[in-house]
Parts: C-alpha cells; sequence; structure tokens
C-alpha cells in the first residue's frame, strides 16, 4: 500500500483507470471529438471522461433541459451535456475552436455562439433567455463577470459549475488570503455555494493533478 503522499499520487491514476474501465459505457462521439481536436491542432484542455459524466449526472438530478456552456473548445464538455437530452448553447471566442466543435456536435441538439463571453452573456440577458445548468469554463481572469451573468441567467434552483476553480487559486500568492471568486459568492445573497477539491490524474503535470470546481445553487 502506497504511504507517501508520491505513492497516493501515482494509485490516483489506478484509481482513475478503473473507475473509468468500471463507470463509463463506449461513446464513439465522444472518442471521435478528442480525435478530430487533436487532428485539427486544439490544446488538450477539455474536462476529464469521469467529470463529463459527473456533469451529466448533475443534469438529471436537476432534470435540466438546457445548458448554458461559456468555453466550447472542441465541443467535448458540450456532448456530454448533449447526451443527457438538454438543449445546450455554448459561447466560444475562437472561430476554429467553434468550426471543430459544430463538426464533433453535428446532429445534436446544440447551438453554438462565437463571440467574446462577456459580450455574449449580456445579449442573453436582454433577450430573456433562462438556462437550467450554466457550466463556466473558459478565461479564468474573468470567472466573477462570467459567474454574475450565470446568476441571472439561471433559473430558481438552477446550478452553475465553475471549473478550475482550485487549480486558478494554487496558482495565486498569497493562498486563501486575497478576494476571489470563492469570497464574492460567498456574499452573493442569491446562491448557496460550495467548493469541492479533486485530485485527478487527466492531466499529467502533477501540480495540474490538484484541482476543483465550484458549484453554486440559485435560491430566487
Ligand atoms: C478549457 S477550454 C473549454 C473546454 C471545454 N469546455 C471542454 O471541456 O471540452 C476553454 C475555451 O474557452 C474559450 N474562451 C477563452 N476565453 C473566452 C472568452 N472570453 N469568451 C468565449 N470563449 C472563450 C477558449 O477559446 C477555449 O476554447
Amino acid at each position: 500500500m502506497a504511504s507517501s503522499t508520491t505513492g497516493h499520487l501515482h494509485q490516483a491514476g489506478k484509481i482513475d483507470a478503473q473507475a473509468i474501465s468500471s463507470l463509463l459505457k463506449p461513446n464513439p462521439q465522444l472518442d471521435h471529438a478528442l480525435s478530430n481536436s487533436t487532428a485539427k491542432g486544439l490544446p488538450p484542455k477539455t474536462v476529464s471522461a469521469l467529470q463529463g459524466q459527473y456533469l451529466a449526472i448533475q443534469c438529471r438530478l436537476i432534470g435540466a433541459k438546457s445548458v448554458l456552456e461559456i468555453g466550447t473548445l472542441g465541443g467535448y464538455s458540450t456532448i456530454w451535456f448533449a447526451s443527457t437530452g438538454a438543449s445546450v448553447t455554448s459561447i466560444e471566442i475562437s472561430p476554429k475552436h467553434r468550426d471543430v466543435a459544430l463538426e464533433n456536435t453535428k446532429d445534436l441538439d446544440v447551438e453554438i455562439i462565437l463571440g467574446v463571453a462577456l459580450d455574449v452573456l449580456p445579449k442573453l440577458a436582454e433577450e430573456g433567455r433562462k438556462f437550467d445548468l450554466v457550466f463556466i469554463d473558459a478565461a479564468w481572469e474573468e470567472q466573477w463577470e462570467y459567474f454574475s451573468w450565470a446568476v441571472k441567467l439561471t433559473r430558481k434552483n438552477g446550478c452553475i459549475y465553475v471549473d478550475n476553480v482550485v487549480r486558478e487559486l494554487l496558482e495565486c500568492e498569497n493562498v486563501g488570503e486575497n478576494e476571489n471568486l470563492v469570497t464574492k459568492a460567498g456574499r452573493e445573497e442569491k446562491v448557496i455555494a460550495t467548493l469541492v477539491s479533486t485530485v485527478s490524474s487527466h492531466k499529467k503535470n502533477v501540480d495540474e493533478m490538484f484541482d476543483g470546481f465550484l458549484l453554486a445553487a440559485v435560491k430566487e
């Protein structure tokens, strides 16, 4: 049995491999999305397969019919959401990423809006759009602004998931002391929120194995 932190990190890869082979069903569209994205030169910045399944479970738990995603890349997480039967609106700044995502999400109920998230989000609010779940996975430095828009765009008892919050905090100076998304979310009266830390071998760099997300439910 591993007895040191290094040993545990080594074992984390084995735990992930066992969970993937035990819990996930084959999905050729997800596999194709990954291989096509790599072939087209997109960066390997998708959620992990186990995280994708987590997001799909979260959608089922709240009966999500509509999902807003900020940061499409090649549409890998988009496919996870669409696989639950939800209709997905996804925002992507890069025309190249959007084009690959359109190829990868063919025949699914997916709308990909090409644009800068902080320009698109106010327009969605003006149109009176509401979503059951908002998934935030774009520019780390804009997470709070995305979150604030997400509070306006999420229906009561819907939820907001912000990816990579722990890793971003770990990379800050004076960890745990500065104002950040967690402290601001704590003061937002319209949500209850928590921080879920994760260890995953999805990222090969050891420092990137420690991560976590902020999950909020909208109260009103
Ligand atoms: C981490 S990747 C998204 C990964 C994707 N959600 C997945 O798991 O398959 C982040 C994406 O956000 C896009 N992005 C970055 N800044 C953005 C912005 N200001 N507005 C819209 N998209 C942005 C990037 O081009 C990139 O494709």
